[in-house]
């Protein structure tokens, strides 16, 4: 499990994440909602160690090993327990092939050994036929599915989803609902999902973190994700306080 604690972020002098907190349980899917500019890629980016955080603990926890900080260091640093990372521009090589994509994200992680860990496929079946296409020459979707796979063939620990259903023709609801649930049920992944749609999130994320300015204002279970809730936090009216 991720934990965070009192998590401080700027952009010079502007004060973007104040004192977040968050569990990220393994096996679990979370969601992070709020209107655009609230935070949600900042935090995601801190996590990966895209941006660097002013203040707060980031500590890696798994069973039968020592808690293992993720603040020293960029994203190097968050090799040890494993974060795979899709961002809103998924990142793929589009001049190389599927094959070619999946071998240069396992070097990037540091696994030199030849073979290509075909299990990858299992999750991406689609992709099998497709290893000698080039990635430009694939549909969206399938450039989505090949960025899941980029992120996922390290076997990392958590896997981080910033805005999925962003792109032009996405992995939408149905088919990334059942991926995350294989993931975290059969895997037992951590999953953080930043997503402005909230049918995505009340359909694949079991426990939600809303926020506000840069701010966690509500936790839970995602049925308690309610209208008055969402209203309150991202309505057209101005929330107290
Ligand atoms: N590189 C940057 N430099 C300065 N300010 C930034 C930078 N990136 C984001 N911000 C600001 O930080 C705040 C949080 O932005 P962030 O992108 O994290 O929000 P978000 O909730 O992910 O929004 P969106 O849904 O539009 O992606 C906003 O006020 C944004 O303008």
């Amino acid at each position: 499990m991720l934990s965070l604690r009192a998590i401080n972020q700027y952009y010079g002098n502007q004060h973007t994440l104040w004192n977040v907190d968050l569990d990220l349980p393994p096996g679990v899917c979370t969601g992070i909602v709020g209107l655009p500019g609230m935070g949600k890629t900042t935090l995601m980016n801190c996590i990966a160690g895209l941006l660097p955080i002013a203040s707060g603990t980031m500590v890696w926890h798994e069973a039968g090993a020592s808690p293992f900080p993720l603040l020293s260091g960029g994203s190097e640093a968050r090799t040890g327990p494993g974060i795979g990372y899709v961002s809103q521009d998924r990142r793929i090589f589009s001049q190389l092939t599927v094959e070619e994509n999946l071998h240069i994200a396992r070097r990037a992680k540091g696994e030199t050994s030849g073979s290509m860990n075909s299990d990858i496929f299992e999750f991406f079946p689609e992709l099998y036929p497709l290893r000698q296409r080039r990635a430009s020459g694939i549909s969206d979707d399938l450039q989505y599915q090949l960025a899941l796979a980029n992120a996922l063939v390290t076997r990392p620990r958590l896997l981080i989803l910033d805005e999925p259903s962003r792109g032009p023709d996405p992995l939408l609801t149905a088919r990334l609902a059942m991926l995350l649930a294989r993931l975290t049920r059969e895997l037992g992944l951590s999953v953080l999902l930043a997503e402005q749609q909230l049918g995505l999130i009340r359909r694949v994320a079991e426990r939600f973190c809303l926020l506000w300015r840069g701010r966690s204002v509500a936790q839970g279970h995602v049925s308690e994700l309610n209208d008055p809730l969402i209203e309150h936090w991202m309505g057209t009216a101005s929330p107290a306080g």
